[in-house]
């Protein structure tokens, strides 16, 4: 896969800001996995969608099913999670907000605490050895859960939000987008805005839910995951555009991810365009990238290539994704810094 990427692409600065963790697992990491697992009998097909295959969205949730059963002790977390993290550096990204839902596996002791604590202590470990990128956690919020275990997640989120020495910074909410409707998470959701977390939210990623958008926009949400459905180009309305610029709501936007799981037919319909065209802040992003067999460096070729990008609007592209990133002012200016260090370099 390395190979076909211009050597610009990966040296660019790159900030990741939606990477769900067991999307993410690479495939020398799931071999390590399975090894560990022979007797689940669970082959390497299983696990990701390779070149020009498609499948649908349902199809996809089966395959973080079967993600779910190579990763289910704290081990396999730990592991997982500082291999993500290292890929991720080792492709140019500088900064990177990690997304997982906590889970509990009753037959390996895991809970949702240990869980979480299991991600931040490889975020600690990457960076006790020196991992050249600022790794943040968003806690995630699986919709088909239903209201109550949205509500323990915030708490769970807000404990480790003020313990974490802000490693949490936020609340994801993602899940199979035909399951379940966001007006029961909504109590849970504007708790969670209270306390100070930060709320990036899956939003129209299909077409049914322009209703449950209209009624998220309002809490709003710090970002947007996918946004498919809200531009009236592609079947949303100005009603739902208006609402997003009003708050100016980044959208955070994964191209293989969309055509691959088929919410859109071809690059060259993806919705990045009609956001980018507005200047709305719209960040490149992988989603699951050992999934859907991708890296960040082949999403912004991607993205450059479809929509007739030059390397300076690319190089503006990953910048002004600093702008979109939920740690603190102090952390934007650092990477501004780190982005002026390296132009020369990438431009050479
Ligand atoms: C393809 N589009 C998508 N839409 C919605 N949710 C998605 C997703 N891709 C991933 N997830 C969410 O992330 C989980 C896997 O990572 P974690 O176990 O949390 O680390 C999936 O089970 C789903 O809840
Ligand atoms: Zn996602």
């Amino acid at each position: 896969m390395d190979n076909e990427v211009d050597v610009f692409y990966r040296e660019l600065p790159k900030v990741e800001l939606h990477a769900h963790l067991n999307g993410s697992v690479s495939c020398p990491t799931i071999e390590k996995l399975i090894s560990r697992k022979p007797h689940l009998n669970i082959g390497h097909g299983m696990t990701a969608i390779g070149k020009g295959q498609r499948r649908t969205l349902d199809e996809c949730f089966q395959v973080f099913k079967v993600i779910h059963q190579l990763v289910d002790t704290e081990e396999d977390i730990l592991m997982v999670a500082t291999d993500v993290i290292k890929e991720f550096a080792a492709d140019g990204v500088k900064y990177l907000e990690l997304r997982s839902t906590p889970r509990e596996e009753k037959h390996t002791g895991l809970t949702k605490k240990s869980y979480i604590e299991t991600v931040i202590k490889a975020i600690k470990q990457c960076k006790s050895e020196g991992v050249d990128i600022d790794v943040r956690f968003l806690v995630a919020i699986d919709r088909r859960n239903g209201t109550e275990v949205a509500m323990e997640t915030v708490k769970l989120a807000e404990d480790f939000m003020l313990s974490s020495d802000g490693l949490v910074l936020g609340l994801d909410l993602s899940g199979d987008p035909t399951v379940g409707h966001g007006k029961d998470l909504l109590p849970a959701l504007q708790k969670a805005k209270n306390c100070g977390l930060k709320l990036s939210l899956h939003l129209s990623e299909v077409p049914s839910q322009l209703e449950e958008s209209d009624l998220l926009l309002d809490l709003p949400p710090d970002r947007i995951g996918h946004g498919t459905f809200l531009h009236p180009a592609m079947g949303g309305s100005q009603g739902l555009v208006d609402k997003v610029v009003k708050h100016n709501i980044p959208l955070e936007l994964c191209l293989t991810s969309n055509v691959k799981g088929q919410t859109v037919a071809r690059y060259s319909d993806h919705h990045f365009k009609h956001w980018y065209q507005m200047g709305h802040p719209s960040v490149i992003c992988t989603d699951d990238k050992g999934v859907f067999s991708t890296d960040l460096s082949q999403e912004y070729q991607l993205a450059a290539s479809t929509f007739d990008l030059s390397r300076e609007a690319v190089w503006k592209l990953s910048h002004d994704a600093i702008d979109c990133i939920f740690a603190p002012d102090t952390v934007k200016q650092q990477l501004k810094q780190k982005w002026i260090d390296l132009k020369p370099q990438v431009f050479k």
